[in-house]
This record gives C-alpha cells, structure tokens and sequence, in this order.
C-alpha cells in the first residue's frame, strides 16, 4: 500500500484526509487479498494514490457491523442523531480547502467548482440533519369500534449507496445525510475513480461523533461488491446514482432480496429557447446549462431547441462564447473545462461528434489538436442535429452540445420528449401561457424556466422514464429510509371514532 506521502497528501492543511483504505466499523481496512487499484488525476494521467479492493468476507463484514450499530443508532433520539449530522456539516465546511483540492486531483473539476460541489454537499448534510427530528406519523380516524389508528417512522434498515464519479462528495452526502437522519446505518461504495473524497467524508464523520458501523466505505470492483450488497437481505435499501445500464443491472440483483430501491440514472435535458427570448441571454444561459463539469453533468443541457425565428444569433452567440471557455489542468488558475474522467470518455465524445457530422450536423469548435492533455476534449457546438444522430438519443457526458430549430410549440414538445430520458428540462421564454403548456408537457422529473440552477437542498431531485425511481433532498427525500408502520391500539374501552 503506497504510503501517505504522495502529492495528494503533501497539498492538504490536513492529510489525515487523504486516506487509501476502506472504512468499515469504525477501522481503516486493507483488502485481505493485497488487491489493490490505482487512482488517476484525469489532468495528468498520474496515480494519486491507491486503493484496496476488498474480499467478499470483508463486505460481509460492514454489514455485519451496520446490523450491530443499527440496535443504537436508531434508538437515538432525532436531536441527538441531529447533532451529530450537524457536526458532521461543520467539519466538512472547516475542510472545504482540502476536500475540494482532493476532488479536483481525483475528478478534474476547476477548483472553484469543486469548492462549489463541497458547499453544495454540505447543505444536505445541514438539511436531513434538521428534517430528522420531523419525520412525523398520523393518526387516522378509526373505523374500528373502540380502536385508535395511526402510523409511525422507522428506519428502513441498513442502506446502500453506489455514486458516480462526477460529484464524488455531493452525490453521497444527499444519499447518506437523508438514511442517517432517518436512523438507518449507511455502506457507502463510490466510483473506484473518485474514491477519496468519500474517504475523506468517512474520516469527517468518525470526527463528528458517528459511531462504528454507521458509516461504511467499501472499495472494490464494481461489479462483484455490488452483486454482495444486492443479494444481501439485510440491507433493505439501495440508494444508486450512476448511468441507466448499471441502474438496470442493479435493479435485477435486487430484485431476490426485494430491496426499497432509490435510482438517479442518466439524463438527456432539452433546452427550449422561446422566440420571444433575447438571443445572447438565452445562449449564455445554455453555456452555462451545458458546460459545467466540462458536461459531465446529469443536468447538463444535451439537446438546445431553439425557435426558427432566433437560432441564427443564437447560435452566433453560442459559438462565440463557447470558444472562448478556457481548457485545462483545474488547480491552475482561471479554468472553466477540466478534463474528462479518462481516456474512453474522449474516445466516445470524439465517437458522438464524428456520428453527427457523417449524418450532416456542421460543427463548430472541437479543434482537438489544442487540446492540453490526453483526457481533455475541447467544446462542440453542432447544429442541424436530428434524431437519427447518437448526440441526440444519448447522453454524450461531454461538452458537445447539439442544437436545432423548431417552429412550434407541439413540435418543440414532441422534440424534447423523443428520448427514453426524464431527468430535467430547461425552459426559456417570458410567455407565461408557453411556460405552463410546456411545463405541463414535458416528461421530466424536473423543469427549469429561466433559471441554470435548480437544484439544492429543499427541493425533489429526481427523474420520471428511465432516468429513475424516487426522490431525493426536499420534504420527501428522508421518505426513501422510512417505512410506515400502521398500527391499532383496539380494545380501548369506550373510546371510539378517532
Ligand atoms: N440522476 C442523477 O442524479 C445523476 C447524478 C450524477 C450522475 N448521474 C449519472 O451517472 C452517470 C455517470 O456516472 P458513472 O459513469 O460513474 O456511472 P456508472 O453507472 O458507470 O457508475 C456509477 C457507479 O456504479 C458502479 N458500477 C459501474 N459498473 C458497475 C457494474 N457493472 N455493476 C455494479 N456497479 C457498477 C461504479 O463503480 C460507480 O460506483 C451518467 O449517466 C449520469 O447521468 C446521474
Ligand atoms: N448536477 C447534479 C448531479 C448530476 O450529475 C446535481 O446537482 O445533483
């Protein structure tokens, strides 16, 4: 095992954050087989450092640990549990320096972006902390003689989280904060790409005060932990964040054990720009919605429809400011792309584009030989994309936007919904009478109008179609680790009705 120090550790204030084991009751776990992997800054292609893979025993043994710490944990008081949630939040924000220079060197996201993600996964841990101590129950007018009914929360039991590599500390605090503030102890495997800044949450949280076995983090391949975590029937729910094949895959290992399942899959969001709109806002907006985390982004905006009366300036504006985005390394100065994840992930943009162009769609941008680095991908505008064109039916996860014209309303709805995605949709027009009728129509879980941001903490994230099941963050967000115990106290003597 490489020992702490290695580059990654030497840039932190505090390296204790920067930690290559697995976390599993409360101990910092080698792989008993001495399998190991490396992890890469995407940048740079260099290991950072590595990471145990373990044996099928030891992930057996974080459940065996989450079952003993459940007895406790859940029999905590929702203020105490929220205490703990709460110095959890603090710490991460005392830490947000090192946690976000510890994404960048794992992800490749600018630094301000990944500063950005730990204020943003923060907030969640903030939020459950709170929505912990109102996880109310009913009660529900008897239609029993003599009886009183209601319901109450419980903990569903132990839950598992597998996350994406994308927003590799964001993703697990909206899951985790959520199932421990419900009670429920939480095994965390994240992406084998981005697997320290979970590790770093893991050290945060044992300084929080979160007991052994209620915050887990296994490493391992893929395919083999999750096979365990599925077909293990105490844990009850899996709460997965990642693209819509391994969803599928995840759902069939779940489905022996029956598991209460939370699924934030890929995303393919139409961004709709109204003939009434002013064509630079609109296309400064659609930059915005498109290139972040250099479009690795569920949200980001694949397929930007733009009404027939404006689409020449808008896509002059697009153009024009998409090719002044600045590329690079994301620890250095004023960035706006890093890198993507590795190597496929170019060869597939790469891949995406060339499809377009053989089908018609003229480009713009892309000059690949500027590129500074191997896993760099400089942006791409195409237009005149269809649906026969791959970067139109799937999610590119790469900063190529597509553009076309409509010339009605139905048409632009038929457009955005021709995908078998539902995640989040994007809306820009003044028209209150457009906004309702394409609100209202559009399949998504999520619509945006006027606005990049929608997403944080009080509000239902998630998708409709195979973009998902479930919710997570807003009120309902904690529902995901409860079940509702129905209960009637009959045989009470003369008390009736309610
Ligand atoms: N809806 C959302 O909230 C949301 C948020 C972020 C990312 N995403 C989606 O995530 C995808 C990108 O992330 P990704 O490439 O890490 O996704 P991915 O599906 O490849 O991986 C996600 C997780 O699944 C694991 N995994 C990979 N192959 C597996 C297998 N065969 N069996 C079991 N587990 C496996 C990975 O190690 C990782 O932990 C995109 O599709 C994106 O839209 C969705
Ligand atoms: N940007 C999304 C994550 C999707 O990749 C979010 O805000 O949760």
């Amino acid at each position: 095992m490489t020992t702490l120090s290695t580059t990654l550790a030497k840039r932190l204030t505090d390296p204790r954050l920067f930690r290559q084991y697995a976390y599993v009751n409360g101990k910092w776990t080698h792989g008993e087989g001495g399998r190991e992997e490396a992890v890469y800054d995407p940048a740079t292609n260099e290991a950072i450092g590595h990471i145990p893979l373990l044996e099928a025993k030891q992930i057996t043994a974080a459940v065996d640990a989450a079952e003993a710490a459940f007895v406790h944990w859940r029999a905590l008081r929702a203020d105490e549990r929220c205490e703990r949630l709460l110095a959890w939040y603090d710490l991460i924000q005392a830490n947000r320096e090192d946690l976000a220079t510890i994404m960048t060197l794992e992800q490749g996201k600018p630094l301000p972006d990944a500063r950005g993600e730990v204020e943003y996964g923060a907030s969640f841990v903030r939020w459950f902390a709170e929505e912990g101590k109102r996880t109310y129950g009913e009660t529900i007018p008897s239609h029993i003689p003599n009886a009183s009914l209601g319901t109450i929360k419980e903990p569903v039991g132990i839950a598992t989280m597998i996350t994406p590599w994308n927003f590799p500390l964001a993703m697990i605090t909206r899951k985790a904060a959520a199932a421990l503030a419900a009670g429920c102890p939480v095994i965390v495997k994240p992406a084998n790409e981005t697997p320290f800044s979970a590790l770093a949450l893991a050290e945060l949280a044992e300084r929080a005060g979160i007991p052994a076995g209620i915050f887990n983090v296994v490493l391992g391949d893929p395919a083999e932990v999750s096979k365990i975590l599925c077909g293990e029937p105490r844990i009850r729910a899996l709460s997965f964040t990642g693209s819509t094949r391994v969803g599928r895959l995840l759902i069939e290992q779940s489905a022996n054990t029956v598991k209460r399942l939370s699924l934030e899959l890929g995303g393919n969001a139409p961004f709709i720009v109204g003939p009434d709109m002013d064509p630079k806002q609109a296309a400064y907006a659609a930059i915005d919605a498109k290139f972040q985390t250099a479009g690795q982004d569920c949200l980001a905006a694949n397929r930007i429809l733009v009404h027939e009366s404006i689409h020449d300036a808008f896509v002059e504006h697009f153009s024009e400011r998409m090719l002044a985005l600045t590329v690079g390394n994301g620890l250095q100065g004023e960035i706006d792309l890093g890198p993507l994840i590795h190597r496929q992930a170019v060869e597939k943009a790469a891949a995406i584009v060339d499809d377009a162009i053989s089908k018609g769609a003229t480009v713009i941008g892309g000059d690949q030989s500027q590129a500074p680095g191997e896993n760099f991908f400089m942006p791409v505008m195409l237009t005149g994309v269809t649906p026969r064109m791959k970067v139109w039916r799937e999610e590119n996860f790469a900063p190529v936007a597509g553009i076309t014209a409509y010339s009605s309303d139905d048409e632009v709805i038929e457009m955005a919904n021709d995908t078998e995605y539902g995640l989040a949709a994007y809306i820009y027009t003044h028209d209150i009478r457009r906004i309702w009728k394409l609100m209202r129509a559009l399949e998504y879980g999520m619509v945006s109008v006027n606005s990049v941001k929608m997403t944080g903490p009080p509000v239902p994230f998630g998708g409709v179609k195979q973009s998902g099941l479930g919710r997570e963050g807003g009120a309902t967000g904690i529902d995901e680790y409860l079940e509702t115990k129905y209960y009637c106290l009959g045989a009470l003597g003369s008390v009736s009705g309610s």
